[in-house]
């Protein structure tokens, strides 16, 4: 693949995870300031003769899909699996991947120190 682009978007939300031991910090509910990052791939035949992959404007509607229906949401009324980083990495790219063919991966952030991803 010859060409990327990538572009972030924020959001806050709670979230408590299942699965996890009573004593586990995460599986109370709490906070965070989350980041994701939509990465889009082309072969070089496939640029737009712009010179675009696509344009980044045209991903304001997954920052309008975000602002309605995760930011400042519990997660896990708004997922239907355990909303870890990586869960929700996989379902972002599942739920945006007809919308945006060229989509190759999505970065989900918690904390400033942890990234997870979910890759085609
Ligand atoms: N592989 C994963 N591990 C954890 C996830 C996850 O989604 N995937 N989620 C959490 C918690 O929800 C939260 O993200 C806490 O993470 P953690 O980095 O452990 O929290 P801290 O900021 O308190 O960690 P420090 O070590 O103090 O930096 C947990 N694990
Ligand atoms: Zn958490």
């Amino acid at each position: 693949m010859g060409f990327k682009i990538t572009k972030k978007f924020e959001f806050s939300a709670s979230h408590q995870l299942a699965d996890l031991p009573a004593e586990h910090q995460c599986a109370r509910m709490h906070g965070h300031n989350y980041v994701v990052e939509l990465e889009l791939g082309a072969e070089d035949a496939d640029l737009l003769p712009v010179g675009f992959i696509r344009d980044y404007g045209e991903l304001s509607t997954f920052k309008d899909w975000i602002d309605k229906n995760l930011d400042h949401r519990h997660l896990n009324d708004v997922m239907d699996v355990n909303p870890t980083a990586e869960n929700m990495a996989a379902w972002v790219y599942r739920t945006w991947l007809l919308e945006y063919p060229e989509l190759t991966c999505v970065r989900v952030s918690e904390t400033p120190k942890t990234w997870a991803e979910y890759r085609a």
